[in-house]
């Protein structure tokens, strides 16, 4: 195909401004999809992302559109909207030309609307802004214009103005496409170069493998190898989405599709390699990007020491469609064997989750998420902690590093003090502010990544009454006095209820760590003592008191249905408990560090 006829992009918006909307409106019009099709949502095809109603796990498809004659072939790479997902922004945009900055007509310009834009002026990429939902009763597009060109430096005189929903203006969409977007350049018999922007797992055909050509051709049957590791597969098939996978002879620059070849697992695909051919190779890899990191880990636990298998083969699956997701074993004194499980952030932790939860019965403790923090040990070496048991002893550590977050709020101008004292109580450092118009203001702090990822979203949401927006991008380890604490149930610790925290709160969260902690855990027939505790110095302690015998004996005496509830209702409860030592805590204990980090 001449690549004049070829335009790439994605569509990057704020969560619920109306991306998948319009990318559905776009397949309808160019009749790609019908209108039963359209109402379905097409492109948010996992069930989790049905329920939340976000777009998680970046897709592609082509669209064929005729204009003045032509047939032009129109590929949409579509960008998650939310923070724990920018990396994939980024890969997405790699294989782009342009980008439909998308905003919503009433709500304007919020915080994912600048990072992604931001994204794509960094990728170099031609930027359209479409206004969206001009069917609203009311709208702003006026002073939303104006917010686009304060803040992200975009002209207004050539934005669209659309509704997704009702269909008006898309014709205006897709003009703007073909005049705006430059075509893809390279030589269709330039030696093979192909980035991977992403791959899914499909249970009949294997790994599938989406690439963007950048130059050369591919066809099927030939044999490919990934620059990277320098792995060789033969093709079985090329294709492109359209939107459901349609197998061609070959594909050419420019084009975007799929490639089903012999690999086996998901995780011999890199994104961000390059393919080329065996034969003939090309000399150079395109600039790959980044491995996403994570930064959010907990542990998952089987209740049931045989559930253990089981576990692993589900974490297995699920890493199977994502490989932003790690885990791998360890053991804990009070849990036993385990996993711990590395996330993005905590909406991906959710979402991973949930997943779990759904697909499977096993049941699971899971301990509290912590986020990743680097360690300068006395011997020169750095240490990448992601969980506070294995934090060494304080003599080793010349210097504790916490990860720190750029985080940019748009919230309304009456909530800036609010949310500057919000940030100031979380030890932020304040870099700027900026208006937005006469209303609203963009604020930006620096935080410890491990302040905000629990609940600083809530938090936004109630101080703003739903009007605030953040997103937040990683941009280093900083010293910092922290110190690990460890709780003592009876004397002993309890490895997985060991946290990291900033000296200077460390008594606070202890005491109401362990006030917590002796509201979870029932009475024994013995006195508990809990206590929290930094090295051997015992900063805070309860004392749960000992069981009086006999007192439900009294109170439900005869009622034999009663007391069948009764036992039932406990056996229910056992189930997620663990017994440590002579003491059983339950599930609940375990997150209760994770709600005193939330009290604060
Ligand atoms: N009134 C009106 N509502 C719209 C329009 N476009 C989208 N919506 C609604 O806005 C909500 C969000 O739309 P989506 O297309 O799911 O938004 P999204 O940007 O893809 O959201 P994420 O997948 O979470 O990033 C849905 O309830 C849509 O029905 C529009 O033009 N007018």
């Amino acid at each position: 195909m001449d690549t004049k006829y070829i335009r790439n992009f994605s569509i990057v918006a704020h969560i619920d401004h109306g991306k998948s909307t319009l990318a559905d409106q776009l397949l309808l019009l160019s009749g790609a999809i019908t209108q039963r099709e359209f109402k379905e949502q097409i492109l948010d095809d996992l069930d989790v992302e049905k329920e939340r109603g976000i777009t998680v796990k970046a897709r592609a498809v082509t669209i064929h559109y005729t204009h003045e004659g032509e047939v032009y072939e129109l590929n949409l790479i579509d960008t998650p909207g939310h923070v724990d997902f920018h990396y994939e922004v980024s890969r997405s945009l790699a294989a782009c030309e342009g980008a439909l900055l998308l905003i919503d007509a009433f709500q304007g310009v919020q915080a994912q609307s600048v990072a992604n834009a931001y994204a794509a002026i960094e990728a170099d990429l031609s930027i359209i802004t479409v206004v969206n939902k001009i069917d609203l009763p009311v709208t702003r597009i006026e002073e939303v214009l104006e917010e686009v060109e304060t803040i992200i430096g975009l002209p207004p005189d050539e934005a669209l103005r659309v509704s997704a929903k009702q269909g008006i203006g898309i014709h205006d969409v897709f003009k703007a496409i073909i005049k705006h977007i430059p075509p893809p350049a390279g030589l269709a018999d330039a030696p093979l170069r192909a980035l991977v922007f992403d791959s899914k797992y499909d249970n009949y055909r294997g790994v599938i493998t989406y690439i963007r050509v950048k130059e050369g051709t591919l066809h099927k049957g030939q044999t490919i190898k990934f620059m990277n590791d320098g792995s060789k597969s033969h093709v079985i098939e090329v294709g492109q989405f359209c939107p459901k996978m349609v197998s061609c002879d070959s594909l050419g620059p420019g084009q975007v599709g799929y490639i089903v070849s012999g690999v086996k697992t998901l995780g011999d695909i890199h994104v961000g390699d390059t393919v080329t051919l065996a034969e003939n190779p090309a000399e150079k890899a395109l600039p790959g990007y980044a491995k996403p990191q994570q930064m959010v880990f907990c542990g998952m636990y089987p209740i049931d020491a045989t559930d253990f298998e089981k576990l692993r083969d589900e974490l297995h699956k699920l890493s199977l469609n994502d490989a932003s997701f790690t885990f791998a074993p360890e053991s804990s004194d009070a849990l036993g064997f385990g996993f711990r499980c590395g996330f993005l952030g905590m909406l991906h932790m959710e979402i991973i989750q949930q997943r779990l939860e759904q697909e499977q019965e096993i049941d699971l403790i899971q301990t509290a998420p912590n986020v990743t923090y680097e360690l300068l040990l006395t011997n020169g070496q750095t240490q990448l902690i992601d969980n506070p048991e294995n934090v060494p002893d304080a003599g080793q550590i010349q210097e504790f590093r916490e990860p720190i977050a750029k985080t940019a709020f748009i919230v309304p101008g009456e909530n800036i003090g609010t949310i500057m004292q919000l940030c100031a109580d979380r030890r932020g450092i304040y870099k700027s502010t900026e208006y937005l118009g006469p209303l609203r203001a963009q604020i930006v702090y620096e935080l410890p990544l491990g302040e905000i990822v629990y609940d600083m979203h809530d938090r936004l949401k109630s101080a703003t009454r739903g009007y605030g927006t953040m997103d937040y991008e990683i941009i280093g380890f900083k010293e910092s006095d922290l110190v690990k604490m460890d709780i003592l149930v009876k004397g002993v610790k309890v490895d997985a209820l060991a946290t990291i925290v900033h000296r200077s709160e460390a008594e606070r969260r202890g005491r109401s760590l362990v006030k917590r902690l002796k509201k979870e855990i029932s009475k024994h027939q013995f006195e508990i003592a809990l206590q929290a505790a930094i090295g051997a110095r015992v900063i805070a302690r309860e004392t749960l008191s000992a069981l009086r015998k006999n007192v439900t004996a009294k109170c439900y005496g005869g009622d034999i249905t009663r007391k069948r509830k009764l036992w039932a209702k406990q056996k229910e409860g056992k189930k997620r408990m663990k017994q440590f030592g002579q003491v059983e805590i339950p599930q609940k204990a375990f997150l209760s560090v994770l709600d005193v980090a939330k009290e604060d």
